[in-house]
């Protein structure tokens, strides 16, 4: 699979300040890609750098092959912007938002109509056409906003955390359509986001920190290298059990209720329930989480 975004090097400086400091990655063409990390570790200069917004120090970054500070209007002319803080116009209509993009973007006239409606209809809003922004919740206004960013079908679309403040069920309906993009359209989507759950979703993550790629990987791949599964077992014959866990040589813990284990290979795991069956009052196990990973490699909470 080709990439579409190839940075190497990149270095960003406020003044003395390094908020991006010797940064390489690539981002697959169709993918899904989250740059993750705590507040100031870098995410949205590498996002507003990318989309032409701000000028590097140094490095090479590339979008479908083009130099994102040599070839702006041609980067520009394939990506998709959703900020985070709205910039809608509250005082127009959603129809009224998204012709003005139109015009902004060179669309020809006789087209527009049926471009809107396009649009309108990936997000589910084509009824809400002449809804004025200003009545609508939340969650319609990031639809609006992405609705609007695909009004010159881009080949990569930026997302800066597009969920920040909507509540749960308005995440996982903003995702339905993320995805669907993905999906149908094949558009690469490029996030940044603090939510666990929506990294898991995509096909590579980056975790970032103090300006640095410090890992990068499949969620899969990151929580098989920085995190073991954990076992919890009730046990109604615990000595029986402390004995086992010996004879595996597996790390463990007493808690109130339960052993805590740690596991290394699922197959001695499944070894040991089998010797202790009959004696089982309970298991659960815990599998490592984008959370556990980030803890491990960056010592913060995943909000920073
Ligand atoms: N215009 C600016 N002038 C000086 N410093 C800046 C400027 N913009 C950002 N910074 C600093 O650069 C660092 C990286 O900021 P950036 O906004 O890229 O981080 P972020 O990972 O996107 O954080 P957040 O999750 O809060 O959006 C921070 O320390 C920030 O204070």
């Amino acid at each position: 699979m080709e990439n579409i975004i190839v940075v190497k090097d990149f270095v960003k400086k406020y003044g003395d300040f390094t908020a991006v400091d010797d940064v390489s990655f690539e981002v697959e063409s169709g993918s899904i890609f989250a740059f993750l990390g705590p507040n100031g570790a870098g995410k949205s200069t590498t996002i507003n750098t990318l989309c032409t917004i701000l000028e590097k120090t140094s490095g090479t970054l590339l979008i479908d092959g083009k130099d994102v500070s040599r070839d702006k209007e041609y980067v520009r002319s394939i990506i998709g912007v959703v900020f985070q803080e709205s910039t809608l116009d509250n005082k127009m209509t959603v129809e009224e938002n998204l012709k003005m993009h139109c015009h902004f973007y060179g669309l020809k006239r006789s087209i527009i109509n049926e471009r809107v409606n396009f649009v309108l209809d990936i997000v589910d809003l084509v009824n809400w056409k002449k809804a004025m922004v200003s009545s609508l919740s939340g969650g319609m206004k990031r639809r609006v906003e992405i609705a609007r960013s695909l009004l010159h079908f881009p080949k990569v679309l930026f997302l800066d955390e597009p969920t920040t403040g909507l509540d749960p069920q308005t995440r996982a309906n903003i995702w339905d359509y993320i995805i669907k993009l993905q999906k149908e359209k094949n558009i690469t989507i490029f996030l940044t986001t603090h939510y666990m759950d929506e990294a898991e979703i995509c096909d590579k993550v980056a975790i970032m920190d103090n300006g640095k790629i410090i890992a990068f990987d499949s969620p899969y791949a990151l929580k098989q290298r920085y995190t073991k599964d954990e076992a919890q077992i009730a046990s109604l014959d615990e000595l029986a059990l402390v004995d086992l866990l010996k004879e595996y040589n597996m790390k463990f813990k007493k808690n109130a209720n339960f052993y805590s284990i740690e596991v290394s290979e699922i197959s001695q795991l499944m070894e040991l329930i089998n010797k202790h069956t009959s004696s089982i009052k309970d298991i659960e196990i815990k599998k490592g989480t984008l959370n556990d990973v980030f803890l491990k490699i960056t010592g913060k909470d995943m909000r920073g």
